[in-house]
């Protein structure tokens, strides 16, 4: 039987539903969720999310504010607008949309926003609070992969969970995730001997590499969760993910699809990010 599809656009919906209540509440008690997001250069794949952020938070109700700067804007320039958001009592979250341009180092400019609007959950101490299970904000594309495994009722102690990837705003933080969970993980990269050796035990896969046909239906266990988190464009330029979708849904139970899966999650888990910093913020001032 073909796997069931874990739909990201519904879930997505769903959860977009609750945040609208919370932000409703939180407006009527004089605090509406507030998002900064910032875009630096005319990065098309960039210009059109940043577009569905801001419209996203019109949905649910947030205000919300984008700030478009030419690619030339100096790092100083950038480092002084993220200290003014950080005191704007209007703003609960900053997101400064990546990839930046080559002069700016992208880790001074997480680094200099306040880890209370860290919605992005890319900081130094936001990794550290999620290394430690501390409350800080998750980054947004694991937590989202995080919400859609749960969508399958699997409970994930003593499971088997393989992470293809180990960046630091994807692989490794979704490691962390699943290992919260109570699943066994292992994370695989670019050096990792035999890729298939480790996915073909796993229960739970999640490919986060940015390469497409990394994991071939060969390379996983009949009945696993596959989440992919991959965005590349095949020889005919269509979208698709880091997995062999039509090959691999024979054998998985559960899996996510390019478009459509993990990518709607990332930015309804900015909205929930951002909702709970602001509620955050009025339980500080109660
Ligand atoms: N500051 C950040 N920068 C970037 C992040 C991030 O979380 N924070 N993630 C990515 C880009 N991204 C959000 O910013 C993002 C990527 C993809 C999608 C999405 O909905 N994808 C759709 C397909 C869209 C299409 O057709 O092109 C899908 O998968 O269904 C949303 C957000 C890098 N930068």
């Amino acid at each position: 039987m073909p796997a069931q599809l874990i739909d990201g656009v519904l879930l997505s919906k769903q959860l977009r539903e609750d945040i609208a209540a919370r932000a409703a509440k939180l407006t009527a008690a004089g605090k509406q969720p507030g998002l900064a997001v910032i875009l630096v250069g005319e990065d098309p794949a960039s210009q059109v999310y940043v577009r569905n952020k801001v419209k996203a938070c019109g949905d649910v109700g947030f205000h919300s504010v984008l700030e478009k700067y030419e690619a030339d804007l100096s790092e100083a320039a950038l480092l002084d607008r993220i200290a003014a958001l950080n005191v704007d009592p209007a703003i609960h979250g900053i997101l400064v949309q990546m990839p930046l341009p080559k002069h700016i180092d992208p880790s001074k400019v997480i680094e200099a926003i306040s880890t209370a609007k860290d919605v992005d959950g890319y900081s130094v101490l936001s990794a550290g609070e999620l290394m430690t299970g501390l409350e800080g904000f998750r980054p947004c594309t694991p937590y989202g992969c995080m919400k859609l495994i749960e969508t399958t009722g699997i409970d994930l102690r003593g499971k088997h969970a393989v992470v293809i990837g180990r960046s630091n705003t994807v692989g490794k933080p979704m490691g962390m995730l699943l290992l919260q969970a109570n699943a066994t993980v292992t994370i695989c990269h670019s050096a990792t001997a035999d890729l298939g050796y480790h996915t073909r035990q796993a229960d739970v896969i999640v490919a986060a590499v940015g390469r497409r046909n990394t994991l071939t239906a060969d390379m996983v266990k009949p009945g696993a969760i596959v989440i992919d988190v991959g965005m590349n464009r095949d020889d005919a330029g269509k979208l698709c993910g880091d997995v062999d979708f039509d090959g691999v849904k024979e054998v998985a139970a559960h899996i996510t699809p390019v478009p459509g899966g993990v990518g709607p999650m990332t930015i309804t888990m900015l909205l929930q990010n951002t909702v709970e910093s602001a509620e955050r913020e009025l339980a500080k001032q109660r």
